[in-house]
């Protein structure tokens, strides 16, 4: 069965954010991601998951501009010290949660700009920012989004993505592979789980329903058999990573985080899937 880690930038909105770790707890998971702690001293989230008995699997590096209208610096000309002084704050926040892995987002390609004008600066950055993530054991992870949530965000597919993980050609740097943006943006999420989580290159996993973003059990997608297909590939190549419930719950409402989680507490998604056309 995967193990699955609680958002708390979106789940449990009816509460105040350091109250989620312990509705996450009280939910049964045992661990949690969120998007950003800085807002908070490491040692009050590092208490937080010491009292709920939970780990921290993963956060995002800062995103740049505090107005919230950047998505990452990762591949912006002429903010490279920024990223590296962001990378380096998210590290120290790693170590103090005694988290093993970081997004580092890719940022937004500038109006007249394209990919292919900014790939080397991303390259490069990455390259930087790996090495240094390495000296503590650490995983940088780069996830695809879509542009119908962010637009003109650089990285959107999985194979674009995994060349640039070749490129880097850092092994403690990874792919996020967010399900809820691969089947907006490609669709046939099935067959890239069993493309991909062998290759070594995939550090963790998000779900959500598809297209609203709400739980799992509802929309285009069916998670009981995509859960299945993780187990069954998982089982072959040794994949031990989580999987992030990154979505809103349909019941914005006291207790509607808590209730959207049927879909986990059925645990109907255990069963082998059906065979493969042609396998
Ligand atoms: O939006 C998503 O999907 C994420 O996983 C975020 O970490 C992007 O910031
Ligand atoms: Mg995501």
């Amino acid at each position: 069965m995967p193990r699955f880690a609680a958002n708390l930038s979106m789940l449990y909105p009816e509460l105040d954010f350091l109250d989620r770790f312990e509705a996450a707890a009280r939910d049964g998971f045992r661990a949690v991601e969120y998007l950003f702690p800085y807002a908070y001293p490491a040692l009050e989230l590092a208490a937080r998951l010491r009292a709920n008995g939970l780990q921290q699997v993963l956060f995002n590096a800062p995103p740049g501009n505090p107005d919230g209208s950047e998505r990452g610096l990762a591949s912006l000309p002429g903010r490279e010290a920024e990223f590296r002084a962001g990378i380096a704050r998210a590290l120290d926040y790693a170590q103090a949660l005694d988290c093993p892995r970081i997004h580092v987002m890719a940022g937004l390609v500038a109006h007249g700009s394209t990919r292919d004008a900014v790939q080397a600066i991303y390259v490069q950055n990455l390259r930087w920012a790996a090495a240094e993530a390495a000296k503590s054991g650490r995983d940088l992870l780069l996830e695809p989004i879509n542009t119908r949530d962010v637009p003109r965000f650089f990285l959107n597919r999985q194979d674009h993505a995994h060349a640039v993980i070749e490129l880097v050609g850092a092994p403690n740097l990874k792919v996020q592979m967010d399900l809820y943006h691969c089947q907006i943006v490609e669709g046939d999420v099935a067959t890239k789980i069993r493309k991909y989580l062998p290759s070594g290159r995939v550090g963790h996993l998000q779900i959500a329903g598809v297209p609203e973003r709400h739980e799992p059990d509802v929309g285009e997608l069916n998670h009981a058999y995509l859960f299945a297909v993780i187990d069954e590939v998982a089982a072959q190549c040794g994949w031990d990573g989580w999987i992030g419930c990154e979505y809103r719950p349909r019941q914005a409402a006291a207790g509607g985080t808590s209730a959207g989680l049927d879909w986990l507490r059925s645990g109907n998604f255990q069963d082998p899937p059906a065979r493969r056309p042609g396998a």
